[in-house]
């Protein structure tokens, strides 16, 4: 559920009118609900209930916003980041360094460092090679790096290949195959303090299935590396659950998840870690857009918006599906191609899609574009990055200026060579 409705024919975002937000700051912009947000955080926590004090972190990565990591702080998450960036943008929503964990392949040594000057709760790291290069990091500062293995268990998640995490042939974690030895070796050395497993194969997963069968795989290490003299207090089982993308479509419940968790992991005597990030903000947020102008095309018109790929980019790049509709309630219906106005064919949202009958002007939104919706966009055609919004009840605030078309970057200067 969110809280995204038509009232008297007009779709509002609580209880502020979509179209008030687009006279005040233009088109297009990511609209996100507060009280949405704050559901998903409950129904998750909740649904976790049978566990006993679970750790669940945010994926940043799915909606990076300080506004909204703040709105998750307040509700007790902590962070899941995979950059210096994101990291910095934890602590700068408030998030303790007790609930910040750092996953990633490519943790540099700088990111390594700022981790350990955070004091972060848990490195999750992923090779030998990374873990050899914290302890080296650490003990050089006269520290142990509270740290977890992550698995690679060969699971398909039965997700898009481009977000799948947890198959063989992906580079995230250490095969499980190779993953006792790896154990072994890091927890050896001085600068680690390694007790912890970690897992995540992937996102927008529909289906508990492969989720189950990885977990039962960290179930079978846990017993070996346990047999073989080691601690292990804590297992990170990262995120993944998909949402709905089309009204109508039904996947796992946050409640269905936790009882498949609290099934599976009976035993295991360890602390649980939760990264959830699509679940939390996905249906939390909404991509305002206005008609510019409807072309007619060789079959299908084109519904031209003002919104693009480099705004929303899943389309482009996965092919993705998001629901579009009308924020002013009409009956009448058209089959059309969503398209923005940037110059590659890419730039497609909707192909002979069923939609509303809109004409120059009007407004509609893309559903289902609060996780990695604004945090993926780009400036390409120097359209610059597009506006977010939070909305609480029938206030609303402006958390991302736009960054205007053509607008030259601090960071951007031409060499003095050219004059
Ligand atoms: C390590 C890790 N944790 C958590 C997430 C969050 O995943 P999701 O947004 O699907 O919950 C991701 C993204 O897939 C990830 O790579
Ligand atoms: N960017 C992807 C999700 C990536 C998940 C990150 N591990 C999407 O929009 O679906």
């Amino acid at each position: 559920m969110d809280h995204f409705t038509m009232k008297n024919g007009i779709l509002h975002a609580e209880d502020v009118p979509l179209p008030a937000i687009a006279e005040a700051v233009g088109t297009p912009v990511y609209v996100y609900s507060q009280a949405t947000l704050e559901r998903h955080a409950r129904v998750f926590r909740e649904g976790l209930g049978a566990l006993d004090d679970p750790l669940i972190v945010f994926a940043v990565k799915a909606n990076p916003n300080l506004a909204v990591l703040r709105v998750l702080q307040r509700e007790g998450f902590g962070a899941d980041v995979v950059s210096g960036g994101e990291l910095r943008r934890a602590l700068a929503a408030g998030m303790v360094p007790d609930k910040i964990i750092f996953s990633g392949v490519g943790k540099t040594r700088a990111e390594l460092e700022l981790g350990l000057d955070t004091g972060i709760a848990q490195f999750n790291i992923e090779s030998r090679e990374e873990g050899r290069e914290l302890a080296e990091l650490a003990h050089a500062r006269g520290e142990r790096a509270r740290c977890a293995l992550r698995i690679n268990p060969d699971v398909d998640a039965g997700t898009h290949e481009k977000i799948s995490t947890g198959k063989a042939d992906n580079k995230f974690g250490v095969p499980l195959h190779r993953a006792a030895d790896a154990f072994a070796e890091l927890a050896a050395l001085d600068g680690l303090a390694l007790e912890g497993l970690a897992i995540h194969i992937g996102s927008q997963l529909a289906d508990l299935t492969p989720l189950e069968t990885a977990f039962e795989k960290v179930g079978r290490l846990l017993g070996d590396l346990r047999a073989s003299g080691h601690t292990i207090t804590r297992v990170d089982l990262g995120g993944g659950i998909g949402v709905p993308y089309r009204a109508g479509e039904s996947y796992p419940s946050p409640a269905d998840y936790g009882a498949m968790v609290a099934r599976v992991t009976r035993d295991w005597g360890v602390q649980l870690a939760f990264e959830p990030g699509r679940v939390i903000a996905g249906n939390a947020g909404v991509l305002l857009t206005r008609v510019v102008r409807v072309k007619s095309g060789l079959s299908s018109p084109f519904l031209i918006v003002d919104a693009a790929m480099n705004d929303l980019a899943r389309p482009a790049l996965y092919g993705a599906w998001h629901d579009f509709e009308p924020v002013a309630a009409t009956d009448q219906r058209m089959t059309a191609n969503i398209v923005g106005p940037i110059c590659e064919t890419g730039d497609t949202f909707a192909t002979d899609r069923d939609c509303p009958a809109l004409v120059a002007g009007d407004l509609a939104v893309f559903r289902t574009a609060g996780a990695y919706g604004a945090t993926m966009a780009s400036s390409y055609n120097s359209r610059g990055f597009v506006a977010e919004v939070l909305v609480s009840g029938s206030d609303f605030a402006v958390v991302a200026d736009r960054i205007d078309a053509g607008a030259i970057m601090d960071a951007e200067r031409v060499p003095e060579w050219l004059g």
